[in-house]
């Protein structure tokens, strides 16, 4: 099955000639209106503060950032739900602004909230879908879109028959049914078991296989380490990273050694040479050191040194989650 890859491989060349990128943020800030106190305060919480990126043509591109980072807010600017304080944002070329209706054909939003009238079927929802972006009925591709997110033989179910995955898998064909070549998900696999998460990425994938640019958030690092060509971090409405994924996890230059020791510990053994060291489990702990500096045996003599008995040790790479934290527990005094 194809999302469309006609479709898009001819808005690809279409673009070929001038390379813009899938979308274009510069300068992007809002803060949301005041309420209560911070109405007689004057404030109003600042949720983007200038934040410019690009998201490349033909990328999955990954938005992570904790709770209250900014992500939604941002995803929401670019579905035209949140009105921005200032700066701009370009979907395919089309400003959000001055090209409304060219941004929002180029765009598709799959929210994190699972949204459906229970009483349409599979098939309805997209239908009604394509009605409102003026699809003529021609050209619309119900069957076609059912069947790339394996719901074909739903078609006529009720949605509220439907699991949760496969209220997911509808969600993603109703945002692709104007066929856009930029597909946001926000969220896509929050509170899903692993088995499904499995399958909406490998959905993910074919998408972008038929050159559709996707743009996910995502808690799950590995999700993003995964998935992702590249990988934007926002933390306090800023942005705090935006590198090819690998390059990211190639910033974890320390080592984790991972120690069991023979009780439980309130407070994890520090050390002016240790990187991390944090009470990881039931009498563990995690020490991240500069494996260019030290290795695991005299991290282990450290630990021994202040008193405390090691039982059993292992040690991994620092991933994209050691990354991660790094990055984002530096704290922001204004806001
Ligand atoms: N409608 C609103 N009015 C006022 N403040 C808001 C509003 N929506 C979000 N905020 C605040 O803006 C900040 C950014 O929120 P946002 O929902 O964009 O973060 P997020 O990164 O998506 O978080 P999460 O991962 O929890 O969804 C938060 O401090 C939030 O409380």
């Amino acid at each position: 099955m194809r999302f469309g890859a006609r479709w898009c491989r001819q808005r690809r060349m279409e673009a070929a000639s001038e390379p813009v990128p899938a979308i274009r943020i510069r300068d992007l800030v809002k803060r949301y209106a005041p309420t209560g106190k911070a109405q007689k305060q004057g404030g109003g919480k600042l949720a983007l503060d200038g934040v410019s990126f690009d998201v490349p043509q033909g990328q999955i591109f990954g938005l992570l950032g904790p709770n209250g980072a900014g992500k939604s807010t941002l995803i929401n600017t670019l579905a035209g739900l949140v009105m921005k304080t200032s700066g701009t944002v370009e979907i395919w070329g089309h400003d959000i602004d001055r090209d409304v209706r060219n941004a929002k054909a180029s765009i598709g939003i799959v929210p994190q909230e699972i949204v459906f009238d229970p009483f349409f079927t599979p098939a309805e929802v997209l239908e009604n879908q394509a009605g409102l972006y003026g699809v003529p009925k021609a050209m619309r591709r119900t069957m076609e879109l059912l069947r790339a997110v394996h719901l074909a033989d739903k078609a006529d179910a009720y949605a509220r028959s439907l699991s949760g995955g496969m209220k997911r898998r509808l969600l993603i064909a109703k945002a692709m049914v104007h066929q856009p070549p930029v597909l946001v998900l926000d969220e896509p696999t929050a509170g899903v078991d692993v088995e499904l998460r499995r399958q909406l990425w490998e959905l993910v994938g074919e998408l972008n296989r038929d050159g559709v640019t996707v743009v996910l958030t995502t808690h799950y690092l590995e999700e993003a380490e995964e998935l992702c060509d590249r990988i934007a971090i926002i933390n306090h409405g800023r942005l705090i990273a935006n590198k090819p994924t690998r390059e990211l996890v190639d910033m974890a230059r320390e080592k984790i050694v991972v120690l069991t020791l023979d009780r439980d510990v309130d407070v994890a053994p520090q050390h002016p040479v240790f990187l991390k060291s944090v009470i990881s489990g039931e009498r563990q702990i995690e020490i991240g050191y500069d494996k260019d500096r030290m290795n695991a045996g005299e991290v282990m003599s450290l630990v021994q040194g202040q008193g405390y008995a090691i039982v059993d040790v292992s040690t991994r790479e620092a991933d994209l989650e050691d990354v991660f934290v790094t990055l984002t527990s530096q704290p922001r005094e204004d806001g």
